[in-house]
């Protein structure tokens, strides 16, 4: 009987985090076990388009401010500190040794699902984590065949199909996004020249 306090890991970008996420981070927690959910704030990852993507540590810090008023949740940096690009089996391996009284899982939308054979040691990910998968709208007509293996767990999360992009986008083209970012988030970004 597992006995261990359950967090939920939540990995990303998070450039910028947005409702989308924390609505998303926030029914997990209401409708789950976890006792903690972490945003894993991704670094500046060398195989993508660095352009608009801001530094580490300003992600980092819009992801505490968006959660300040959430106490079960916490923003990390350890990918920081590791080896890159960061895989997530290294990541999961890393958080595990360093708290062996703690069980991790994931939390990945069913757009990730579907690409998960591609990433490291996957096999071994679904054989050691629990994975918690929610709804995406995405192009894949064909569902991920890992959906009925035994550590996926699906939840019927709400749908905000909002992304980061669409959000950078409209900053740069002036337009208002007060609606889609946390309000501290907002104000972070209005009173600075980023994605502008
Ligand atoms: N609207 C949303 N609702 C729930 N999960 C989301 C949403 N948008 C993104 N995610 C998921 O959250 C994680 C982190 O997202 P990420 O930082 O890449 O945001 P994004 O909005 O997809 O960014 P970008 O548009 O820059 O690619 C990813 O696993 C992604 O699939
Ligand atoms: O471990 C891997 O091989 C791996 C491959 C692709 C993506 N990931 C993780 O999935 C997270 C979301 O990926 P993406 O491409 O939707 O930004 C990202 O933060 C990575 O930690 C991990």
């Amino acid at each position: 009987m597992e006995n261990r306090k359950k967090i939920g890991l939540f990995f990303g970008s998070f450039n910028p985090i947005h409702i989308g996420h924390l609505i998303l981070a926030n029914y997990i927690l209401e409708n789950s076990d976890m006792w903690e959910l972490w945003f894993i704030v991704s670094p500046q990852n060398p195989f993508k388009d660095k352009k608009s993507l801001l530094k580490d540590h300003n992600r980092l810090d819009m992801v505490q401010l968006a959660i300040k008023n959430y106490p079960r949740m916490r923003a990390s940096n350890v990918e920081f500190l590791l080896p890159r690009p960061s895989y997530t089996i290294d990541t999961l391996t890393y958080l595990q040794e360093k708290h062996p009284d703690l069980s991790f899982s994931l939390i990945m939308g069913e757009d990730n699902l579907a690409s998960l054979h591609k990433w490291k040691n996957y096999e071994l990910l679904l054989e050691k984590y629990q994975i918690i998968v929610y709804p995406r709208i995405f192009g894949e007509e064909k569902k991920s065949d890992y959906l009925q293996h035994e550590n996926i767990h699906q939840v019927k999360a709400p749908i905000i199909e909002l992304s980061a992009t669409e959000i950078r986008n409209m900053i740069k083209s002036g337009k208002n996004t007060r609606p889609m970012l946390p309000p501290e988030v907002f104000e972070y970004l209005d009173g600075s020249s980023f994605y502008k």
